[in-house]
Order: structure tokens, then sequence, then C-alpha cells
């Protein structure tokens, strides 16, 4: 059932599949630069099979919405809002920082907020309210002033209860590649905003690639994937089962396991393949199944190296001695240790944000977090003291560019 897979091949297989839609994706962007809103329109029709009157859900819509949820389920979603909150808050830098380095030189970090967000809540093989909460918090910690959400229309009643739980200043029916280049290029119904984050399918992710020349984006937040670094120690169904729960997000999502062990490998495909059949979605599962396998791995520090090269979105470590596996990894979206931390907690309810780099970008860019939404301009008040102190440097170096002018802003202040 786990077919053996190639490591160095997994990065180009991720990325390709986005590239494949990018002629569709650039199709959906020019409608949207000439059309606006009623490009949106057709778009809800053509994609969500849904005839809309308005685009923005209104505050009546938004108080309706909460009658519509299990009273549970809105309890839930606001105790994971919570819980996420209280991580975030963690994260947040001092507005001001200030340190005197050398007498008469003192220098800082000024952190200012975003003023207009842009977050996508997927909403198309599955609603994610979860998601409503993932990108909503850090803006609104970080202390962005105007949140834009889109969603799938016709918009689901958890996904706008959680976008208001989680402070959405506006919600807006319009998903996929539309959804965000409306975000970046703004209609009659939508302004602009400066910054796009949030996951979705191979058409989102690709339209925030093509428009990041308009609206700066998080990074590439495509389909789920997840790596499972095991060894003979580990639980088999545990590790089946966390392969399901990624496996079932989209027919393109991707699960590897690296095993220093052969008989554990043929344990998980054995129990891969029961728990799939009776999967409430197996057919997704069964075609995502198709994009995943194993790597065997020589020992843990060649395990390490693997999962190094696929920079999956989540790492999963189920050995019998996990710290060191842990302090080795370079690449990962977001890391789970142990066996009773399955992903799904992080998902949902632990606290840490469930927007993660797919496709091998874990290389290079962290999840989702407060300093996304956040910009930092460096200061420095250097006083006589200071200025005597590096004067003769700036004045040599910037004569030695040939940038007189340069150094005569300093002469002229040390006459
Ligand atoms: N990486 C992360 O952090 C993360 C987090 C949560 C979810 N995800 C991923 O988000 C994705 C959600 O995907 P989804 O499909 O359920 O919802 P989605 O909202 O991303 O996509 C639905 C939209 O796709 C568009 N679409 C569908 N078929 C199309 C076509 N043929 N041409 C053009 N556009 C088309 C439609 O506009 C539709 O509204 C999954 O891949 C899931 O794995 C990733
Ligand atoms: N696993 C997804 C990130 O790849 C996040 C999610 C939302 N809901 C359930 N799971
Ligand atoms: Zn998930």
């Amino acid at each position: 059932m786990l077919k053996r897979l190639d490591a160095d091949s997994w990065v180009p297989g991720r990325r390709a599949s986005l590239e494949d839609v990018y002629p569709a994706v650039n199709d959906i962007i020019e409608n949207v630069k000439a059309n606006g809103d009623a490009a949106l329109f057709e778009y809800a029709k053509k994609f969500d099979r849904c005839e809309l009157d308005s685009l923005l859900v209104t505050e009546d819509e938004r108080e309706d919405a909460y009658e519509d949820v299990d009273p549970k389920i809105v309890e839930y979603l606001i105790e994971a809002e919570s819980r996420i909150t209280e991580f975030h808050e963690y994260q947040k830098k001092e507005d001001l920082w200030l340190r005197q380095l050398h007498p008469g030189i003192t220098l800082g970090i000024k952190t200012t907020p975003l003023n207009r967000a842009g977050c996508y809540i997927p909403g198309g093989r599955a609603s994610y309210p979860s998601t409503a909460i993932m990108t909503v918090v850090p803006a609104r910690v970080a202390g962005v002033e105007s949140i834009c959400a889109c969603t799938p229309p016709p918009a689901n009643s958890m996904t706008i209860a959680a976008l208001d739980i989680a402070g959405a200043t506006e919600i807006v029916r319009a998903g996929g590649a539309q959804a965000v280049a409306a975000m970046a290029l703004g209609t009659e119904s939508i302004e602009p905003v400066q910054k796009i984050v949030g996951p979705g399918n191979v058409y989102v992710t690709a339209a925030k690639i093509l428009l990041r020349g308009n609206a700066e984006i998080d990074f590439p937040a495509g389909p789920s994937e997840i790596c499972i670094i095991a060894d003979e120690s580990a639980n088999p169904s545990f590790i089946a089962a966390d392969i399901l729960a990624q496996a079932e997000h989209d027919p393109n999502a991707a699960c590897v396991l690296v095993t220093t062990s052969e008989s554990l490998a043929d344990k998980v495909s054995a129990d891969v393949k029961m728990m799939a059949k009776s999967a409430p979605r197996a057919e997704i599962i069964e075609k995502a199944l198709t994009n995943s396998g194993y790597i065997p791995a020589a020992d843990l520090k060649d395990a390490v190296s693997i999962s190094d090269r696929i920079a999956p979105e989540h790492l999963s470590i189920q050995v019998s001695d996990p710290l060191p596996v842990l302090s080795a990894v370079r690449n990962a979206g977001s890391i789970f240790v142990g066996p009773y931390t399955p992903v799904a907690c992080g998902d949902y309810a632990s606290g840490t944000n469930h927007v993660l780099p797919t496709a091998g970008y874990a290389s290079v860019y962290s999840g989702l977090n407060v300093s996304h939404f956040c910009k930092t301009s460096t200061v420095q008040i250097i006083e006589q003291e200071g200025l005597e102190e590096i004067g003769d440097i700036v004045e040599a170096l910037a004569e030695a560019e040939g940038l007189f002018a340069h150094s005569e802003s300093v002469k002229i202040r040390r006459k």
C-alpha cells in the first residue's frame, strides 16, 4: 500500500502540481482585474454552485451564524481561540526597543503592525473554522486594524462564527484564486490588502504566488503534508492514523514515513490499508495515498537528513529517544514529538498555528506567526559623544567610496 519513495524527487513533485495550474489561475486573475465583483459572482456560480446576492457578510448574518451552530462547538471554538491567542501573545515584540550599545550611540527596533491584512479561509472539500482562528488571531494580536477574511460561498455558519470570535473586521463570500485576486487587486466591494495569508488548494496557492507583486504573502501553504520519522519502538497504528488524518484533506495531500525499521513500514502500510477502507473520506484518502509512501533510513541521522530534504509541513517524531532527533532537525513547518502528540492537536487546539509552508518551502519560511503581520524599523539616536567615536570611520569610508557629501554631513556636525 505505501510505496517506496525517493527523497530527492519529493520537492520537485510537490511543486509540479502548483505549476500545472498557473495558466488557469492567470485567466482568473485577469478576469477579476477586468470585471471586479462581477467576476466573483461568476466564479461563485461556476466553482461553488452558488448564486450570490451580496459578497459581504452583514452584522446580522454574523449574529445568525451563532444560532446555526451547535452551542458545544461554539464553546470549543471560543476555548480554542483563547489557547491560540495565549501562545501567539508570547510572540509579540515590544513596540519600541532601545539600547545604548556604546557611549552616545543608542540603537533600537520599532515594530509596527500592517494596516490591512487579508486572510484566506479554505472551504472547498471541507469547511475550516479552525483556519479562521489560525489566520485572524495572529493578525489581531499583532495589532492589525483592518482584517478582511475571504471564504468560499455560501460561507459556512461555523466559519462565520469562528471569524467573528477571532476578530475579523470584514467577511467576504469569495473563494479560490478569485478571492486572492480580489484581495490583492481590489474590487468595488473589497479594498486591496497589504498582505494575504492563509492556506488553500493548488489554485489558491498558485494565485498567492502569482500576485506577489500586488500584495505580499505569508508563504505557499498548499495541500497538507506529514513526514514521520520513526524507529522500531513506534506504534504503527498511531502512525497510520496520523497519515490518514493529513491524507483526508485533499487528493493532493501527501504523507511520508521515514523509518529505520522495514518491519514497522510493513505494519504501518497494512494499518493504512485497513483504516483507509472504512474512512468517511476514503475517496480523497485513496488519491492522496498515491502521492505518499515510505523511505528507509540507515539510522536516525540518515532519517533526519532525508526529512530535511523533504522539508515537510508537519514532522512527527516517533522514536524511543526523540530529543536528539528534534535538535538535529533543520527544516519542518511544525514539529510534533512523541506518541501522544498527534498533528490533529496542533490543527485545532494546542495553541500553535496550523498555517504552515508546504512543498518544501519549510526550508526557507516559518509557519504563520505574529511577525507576519508586523514590520520593523531600525532606530538610532547618536549624541555628540557618539558622533566623535565613529566620525573618523564614517568620513574615511565615505571618501573611499567617492561619496564626499556623505563625509561632509558628518564633518559639518563635528566642527
Ligand atoms: N498548509 C496549510 O497550512 C494548510 C492548512 C489548512 C488546509 N490546507 C489545505 O487547504 C486546502 C483546502 O482546499 P479546498 O479545496 O478544500 O478549499 P479551497 O478553499 O482552498 O478551494 C476551494 C476553491 O477552489 C476553487 N476551485 C476548485 N476547483 C477549481 C478549478 N477546477 N479551477 C479553478 N478553481 C477551482 C474554487 O474557487 C473553490 O471555491 C487543502 O489542500 C488542505 O490540505 C493547508
Ligand atoms: N492539517 C491542516 C494543515 O495542513 C490544518 C487543519 C485544519 N483543520 C484540520 N486540519
Ligand atoms: Zn489537518
